[in-house]
């Protein structure tokens, strides 16, 4: 610590008490990506006396959060989001430490790649259910996407079976998510930077964030309760089905004390709030893209064609079906479901490059930063899944795999596999049996949707047009008859 207190902190806009107030609030990762040119490509921000860093190259992040994991793998305290709104249970936002470490050991036990055959199965299962209801209502698409990713996690974590126009849990889960994703920006709430703000009475003319707080604070904790009190109640009546929480519930005799239930209940609902709206945001960029790329959805068609024919592809295909691959990796790229990852903090006092990094920093990853570096991804706004396609090049760093989509080193996302396998059969699957085409407005003209996303901790594509068209007579068929 010592011969850290003498050097001198990252280069970074240099700011007034006030002026930090400025901070970006919209769209900060391409800010922060701007700011490169400037200040390189470690960024420090001393925002009303929290000290930040930014990273912007994928160099730093791993130097930092990869290889120093031991130090840089706790997580910022959220005022906002876990003291005001109630996500306390939310273990993606518990520092590191022994508590984070038991839920995170839980949720591997069930989250396992290799044991991977009862979630695959449920995701077919649910990717069937999406391509029914895309034939009757194919409008209302992005509500069915939203209704299958919920309903693979709700199972999987509670053995619980949603409807196939969904029911209440899925609308509990957009409200109380939505505050978090409102919520879950560093810096988009003073409260977070001057934690004594809490303090403040809701009443008080600029409390308006404590009111915002109070009213999302009941649906986060409706969320963690309500589905874990119906199981229970499940396992008196003997209806429940197994899943996560039946496992741990009946694996001791003796039953869970109260410090372990709470602990399954955590890691059940962590599971859901972080497993479902992340998976809707690459899907529902698939739709996008295909939108308007029908070359692109063309060639995967012809893959899927000639490689399984008019039947529905299955997670076994994966290997096969190396386009169809390379369309989910470039969904993660192009616009990054978290574009600044989740933050992390440091927790020791810390040197990097001659300069230093003080405890308790705030490190927040730009990974819409480096997914856009024209050095790595070249010409990378653009939708292109082929360069991916092209193993001797990723293999010198330039288009490699996108794995920073779900974050680095010891907090990196624990759901990842779950996910790729959502989203690999969701598109093959759709792709099998749909065409996706530009709607046409009242003129019969094409409509054009615009690339655009929220501004949000979780991005997502802001509401666009499409229309989903079966592919032949006997695509209806084979959806019908699943
Ligand atoms: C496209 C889908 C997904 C994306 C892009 C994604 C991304 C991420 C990211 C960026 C993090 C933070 C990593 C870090 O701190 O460096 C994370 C953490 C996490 N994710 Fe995911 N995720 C996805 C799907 C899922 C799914 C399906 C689940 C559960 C079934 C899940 C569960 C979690 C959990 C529990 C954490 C917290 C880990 C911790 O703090 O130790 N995620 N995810």
């Amino acid at each position: 610590t010592a011969t850290v207190l003498g050097l001198p902190l990252p280069p970074g806009p240099k700011a007034s008490w006030f002026r930090t107030l400025s901070l970006p609030t919209t769209y900060p990762w391409i800010t922060y990506a701007n700011w490169q040119n400037i200040y390189g490509d470690v960024i420090y921000l001393r925002v009303l006396g929290n000290p930040v860093i930014v990273l912007n190259s994928s160099v730093a992040i791993s130097d930092l959060l990869e290889r120093r994991g031991n130090i840089y793998s706790s997580r910022p305290i959220r005022t906002m989001v876990v003291e005001l709104i109630g996500w306390d249970w939310l273990f993606s936002s518990m520092c590191y430490g022994d508590r984070w470490k038991q839920h995170r050991n839980l949720f591997h036990k069930h989250f396992r790649p290799n044991d991977s055959d009862r979630y695959r199965a449920l995701q077919q299962k649910e990717t069937h259910t999406l391509l029914r209801n895309l034939l009757q209502t194919p409008e209302n698409f992005r509500y069915h996407i939203r209704r299958s990713a919920a309903a693979v996690v709700l199972n999987l974590s509670y053995g619980h079976q949603i409807a196939q126009d969904g029911d209440d849990y899925v609308q509990l889960a957009d409200k109380a998510i939505a505050g978090l994703a409102q919520a879950g920006i560093f810096g988009t709430y003073l409260v977070d930077y001057l934690p004594f703000l809490k303090y403040v009475p809701a009443w008080f003319p600029f409390a308006s964030f404590k009111r915002e707080a109070f009213a999302w604070r009941k649906l986060t904790r409706e969320l963690v309760d309500r589905p874990f009190d119906m199981i229970k109640q499940k396992l008196v009546e003997g209806t429940e089905f197994p899943c996560l929480v039946t496992q741990e519930l009946e694996s001791r005799t003796a039953g869970l004390d109260s410090e372990d239930e709470e602990v399954v209940k955590n890691v059940a609902a962590t599971a859901y709030a972080a497993g479902s709206d992340t998976v809707v945001s690459a899907i529902l960029s698939f739709f996008l893209a295909m939108t308007i790329h029908p070359e692109i959805q063309k060639r995967a068609q012809d893959e899927l064609c000639s490689v399984i024919g008019t039947r529905l592809p299955a997670l076994s295909d994966r290997n096969d079906l190396p386009f169809i691959e390379c369309i989910c990796y470039e969904l993660l790229r192009w616009n990054p479901v978290t574009p600044l990852g989740l933050a992390h903090c440091v927790m020791q006092d810390d040197e990097y490059r001659g300069y230093q990094i003080p405890k308790g920093t705030t490190v927040i990853p730009n990974v819409w930063a480096i997914f856009h570096d024209p050095e790595t991804y070249p010409d990378p706004m653009r939708f292109n899944p082929d360069r991916f396609m092209n193993f001797s090049a990723n293999e010198e760093k330039i288009n490699e795999k996108p794995d920073a989509a779900f974050g680095f080193g010891r907090r990196i996302c624990p759901g990842r596999h779950v996910a790729l396998d959502f989203i690999f059969i969701v598109v093959a699957s759709v792709l099998t049996v749909y065409d996706i085409c530009r709607a046409k407005d009242e003129n019969g003209n094409d409509i054009n949707p615009d690339v655009e996303y929220t501004s949000l901790l979780l991005s997502h594509p802001k509401p666009f047009k499409c229309d989903i068209r079966p592919r032949s007579e006997d695509a209806i068929t084979v959806v019908t008859q699943m």
